[in-house]
């Protein structure tokens, strides 16, 4: 069961024109694909920000998270260097995908391809509370396989 879902402005740019709206694949998908606006190689080991072609705003008190796609993860060594991205609400610039190649091959993005996947997700905010002392615990400061492998 999902809420409602939120209303994200979204405004092409001169050079994401003709370009599919974000979309998602399925009635149950939890992220919109979002395709490249550009054509490039990305050699193995290198990494670059795409262009998506669009700007958004995000309603108050939301952010929208840019993550990888399994399959370009899993086939070609393709991840968001950056994941989960973080697209704050009051960003208006272009959204851009930060790939990566961690494969062994070079990689090809073409425009209109899906890249990345976009969810949005509510935002909490915190206050810091400044303390000389910390409540203890069980774990303590143990962490990092403290509990083993
Ligand atoms: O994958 C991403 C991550 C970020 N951004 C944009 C939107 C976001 O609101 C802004 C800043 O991102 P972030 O806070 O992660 O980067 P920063 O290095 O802290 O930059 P800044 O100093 O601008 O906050 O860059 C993207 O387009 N794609
Ligand atoms: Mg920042």
């Amino acid at each position: 069961m999902t809420t409602a879902p939120i209303s994200i402005a979204i405004k092409y740019l001169p050079h994401g024109e003709g370009l599919p709206l974000p979309v998602y694949a399925t009635p149950g998908a939890a992220g919109m694909d979002v395709v490249a606006a550009e054509t490039l190689t990305l050699e193995p080991g290198k990494r670059a920000a795409i262009a998506t072609g669009f700007a958004i705003a995000i309603p108050p008190g939301y952010e929208v998270q840019v993550r990888p796609r399994s399959g370009l993860a899993l086939k070609h060594g393709i991840t968001c260097l950056n994941t989960p991205g973080t697209i704050d609400e009051d960003y208006r610039g272009e959204v851009k995908v930060i790939l990566a190649n961690l494969g062994d091959q070079p990689f090809e993005v073409v425009r209109g391809e899906r890249i990345a996947q976009l969810v949005p997700a509510p935002v909490q905010r915190a206050t810091l509370a400044r303390v000389d002392e910390l409540d203890s615990t069980e774990r303590g400061d143990g962490g990092f396989g403290s509990t083993g492998r």
